[in-house]
Parts: C-alpha cells; structure tokens; sequence
C-alpha cells in the first residue's frame, strides 16, 4: 500500500466561455519518508496537482488516497511552502513559528518548547526577536519552514520555494531544507521547473507533460546521487546524464507541443 495514491485524477477549469482542460487521469504513487519532485513546463498543471492533494480544490475526476483510504474521508494535516514566505511582518521570528497553534487557539508550554527547538535547528535561536524584514530571504524561508514543521505534517507540498532566490542561497537552502525533512522523516512533494533542483533533491522524479498535463515518466534518481547533498549531487556524472536525459525529454515535449508551421 502506498502512502500517498492518486488514482486517475483528472482536472477541467469551466468558466463562461472556455473549458481548460488541466489535469487528465494522472496516477501515481508516493512511498513514506521519501523527497518526490513533479517536474514540467510552464501550464502543465503542477500547481493544480498540489492544490487537488491539499484540498483546496476538489478534482473533477479521481480518487487521492492516503495510507490506502480516500483523503476526504481523513483528517491529515498537510504542510505548504510556497515562493512567498507569508510572514506576518508585526509578528516576530518566534510568534510567525508559532502561529498554527496561536490562530486554532491550542498553544501551549510544548509548542513553544518545540519552535524554540526547531528556531535552533534553522539556526535562528539568537533572532527568534526580531521581525522578518530584518532577515535575508534565504533566512525568511528557513523561518517558513519551521512554522509548517510545527504543525507537523504528514505531506509536505513545496511550491517552487526556491524559485525566488539568488542561485547561491538557493544552493544553501536546498541542503538545509532536504537534511531537515530527512532527519524528521517527512514525505515531501516539491514542485519546479529547475531540472537540476529536482534531480539534486529528489528520490523520485515526476515528469509532466502539458495539454492536458498528465505524468508522463517516473524516474528513481540513481543511489549513487540521491545518497549526497544537493550540491555535491551536482557534481556527480550520474547528475549530468540523468540532466541531459530529462533536458532532451522536455525539449521534445515541448515542441510536440507547439502548434506545427507550414
Ligand atoms: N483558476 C483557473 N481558471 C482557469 N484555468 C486555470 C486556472 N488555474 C490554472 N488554469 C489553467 O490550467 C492549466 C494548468 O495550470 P497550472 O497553474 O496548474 O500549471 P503549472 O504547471 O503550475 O504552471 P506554472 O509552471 O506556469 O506555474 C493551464 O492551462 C492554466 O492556464
């Protein structure tokens, strides 16, 4: 049984003069504890996937199931971590990490314990005072990565978190984030466009084709690689051809897609 299914998901946006199209019979499996990438081209429908498993939209067609019963019929705290870190700016570094238990109105002596213990595991203990536009990006999102580790969820969707980084937090920020997900066993669901994100980062790439979007390869990143952090797996052989593999995969599946000329 795997951890997280979605059977035959399809997806159409309906408004007054356009039918889209989204998502058509997507399947796939997610194993427990394991860092998962969906990669693809602009409009192919990551966002779309990640809104339909944290039900925020309800697919047109399909099942998604969780441990093998449907995710509607369960309660499952689901972690988000988007390009923008959603920071209450009047809020300090500790109050924004607590902020799940102060809104539901469940905070107690433990939570605050606990967001104290991860503030040191982001490296941020000595600033959990200060306000968020006092810290860099890099740190911004570490901050957003606690807050949803506090509410400690059993799926992690990450949208594009990166994407807004200069390239050499980026680097930083994916070893730091990837080494605190495994130390706390997280099942995480990464979407980007970044080839080499994924490859760096993931056990199990998803690749998307568009129009309607639709899986159309699953590949297990090698041992060899994925056994390294995302910067040294950058510099291992077995990244460059696995890289080269997907760039000619997505660079057909783009001009398959582009209307044909005369
Ligand atoms: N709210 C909406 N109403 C109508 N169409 C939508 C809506 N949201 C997305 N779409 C369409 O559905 C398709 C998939 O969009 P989606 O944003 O999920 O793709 P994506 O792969 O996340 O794109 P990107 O990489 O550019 O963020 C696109 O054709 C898009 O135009």
């Amino acid at each position: 049984m795997s951890y997280l299914e979605l059977e035959s998901i399809s997806h159409y946006y309906f408004s007054e003069k356009n039918v889209t199209h989204a998502l058509d019979e997507m399947t796939l499996k997610i194993e427990q504890g394991r860092f998962n990438s969906l990669l693809g081209p602009s409009g192919c429908g990551k966002s779309t996937l990640l809104s339909i498993i944290a039900q925020l939209i309800q697919p047109t067609e399909g099942t998604i199931k969780f441990n093998g019963t449907p995710i509607n019929d369960q309660k499952i705290s689901i972690g988000y971590m988007l390009q923008q870190d959603y920071l209450f700016p009047w809020k300090t570094i500790l109050a924004n990490v607590l902020i799940g238990p102060t809104i539901q109105g469940t905070l107690k002596k433990t939570d605050q314990q606990r967001a104290e213990n991860l503030l040191e595991k982001i490296g941020l203990a000595n600033i959990s005072d200060n306000y968020p536009d006092q810290l860099s990006g890099g740190m911004r999102q570490r901050v957003a990565l606690a807050r949803t580790l506090m509410t400690e969820p059993a799926l992690l969707l990450l949208d594009e978190p990166f994407s807004a980084l200069d390239y050499q937090t980026k680097l930083i920020l994916e070893d730091f984030v990837l080494d605190l997900l495994k130390e706390y066993r997280k099942t995480s669901l990464l979407v980007t466009h970044d080839i080499g994100e994924a490859i760096a980062m993931s056990d199990t790439i998803f690749l998307m084709d568009r129009k309607p979007g639709r899986i159309y390869q699953r590949i297990d990143v090698p041992d060899q690689v994925r056994q390294l952090s995302p910067f040294k797996a950058r510099k291992h052989p077995e990244y460059q051809k696995l890289f080269d593999f997907i760039w000619k995969e997505m660079t057909r599946l783009e001009a398959e897609n582009e209307p044909s000329t005369l």
